[in-house]
């Protein structure tokens, strides 16, 4: 009969110290959503407005739903000392005193791409794929232990790369596209790195066996394809001509979320 393979195959043994837990975790960059062809294109200037207004108003969907993700972490973290630490997240895209917010920040880069506010809340160009790959990232947080819910973060380990692409090289690809858009991309690259460093230093200091080791970076695989798989939607929506219903319908009759 046939066996089925262990997540945990790798687990048997010694951990990783601490130097080659961490190697292994950076190594999961391979798979970032950067390596997606929608980016390459993105980065690499072939990406049509229509295109790039996709991705647009399909990733507010995520940004809107990362702090309930994190308000579903602190509530389930007993720890007042993380929580401290972790608030700061939710104020991140939420605001608070004279700083805006990063859903707002979206919604001017929204703006500077030719989608209105309105156009970008009502959520109609959320992709059903889309919706599903960040609820699925939210649901695990809400039922995952906090300190599995911090290990899913991890990948933001990879986005200050992604936001420095984005500041590198959509001005020149895209001059339609006005400059205050980029403020969001330029606000997370510090607010990233510090939430990194807080996450790995909660995987590093947690994870000392080779079980959570293996967990910990399945975890890490769990997140990436859920951002994976949002593109694969928009490829299928902007780039193939194929969005859902395409066959019967031209309209976005795709529901706006059951809430
Ligand atoms: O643009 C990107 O490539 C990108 C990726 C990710 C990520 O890796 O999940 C995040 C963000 N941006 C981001 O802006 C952000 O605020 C964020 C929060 C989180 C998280 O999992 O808590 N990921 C990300």
């Amino acid at each position: 009969m046939a066996t089925i393979a262990s997540p945990f195959a790798a687990a048997d043994g010694q951990p990783l110290d601490r130097d080659s837990f961490r190697a292994a975790l950076m190594a999961k960059g391979d798979y970032y959503h950067i390596h997606h062809p929608y980016q390459f294109d993105m980065a690499e200037g072939r990406a049509t407005a229509e295109q790039i207004r996709g991705w647009v108003a399909n990733r507010f969907y995520y940004q809107v739903m990362i702090p309930q993700k994190d308000a579903a972490l602190l509530a389930n973290c007993p720890d007042a000392a993380t929580r401290r630490r972790w608030v700061q997240r939710l104020l991140d895209h939420d605001g608070h005193d004279d700083d805006t917010g990063g859903i707002e920040a979206w919604l001017r880069l929204g703006e500077a791409v030719g989608l209105s506010r309105d156009e970008l809340w009502s959520q109609e160009h959320v992709l059903p794929g889309v919706r599903f790959a960040v609820d699925a990232y939210v649901n695990f947080v809400r039922r995952a232990d906090w300190r599995e819910a911090a290990i899913s973060s991890l990948t933001e380990l990879f986005a200050p790369q992604a936001h420095k692409s984005r500041l590198d090289t959509w001005p020149t690809h895209y001059p339609w596209i006005d400059s205050h858009g980029y403020d969001y991309f330029r606000k997370r690259l510090g607010e990233a790195r510090r939430d990194v460093e807080h996450g790995l230093e909660l995987a590093l200091s947690l994870c000392t066996t080779a079980q959570a080791q293996a967990r910990a970076l399945e975890i890490l695989q769990f997140k990436l394809d859920v951002l994976w798989s949002m593109l694969d939607a928009m490829t299928m929506a902007y780039q193939l001509g194929r969005p859902p219903y395409h066959t019967v319908t031209e309209q976005r009759v795709y529901h706006r979320g059951l809430s």
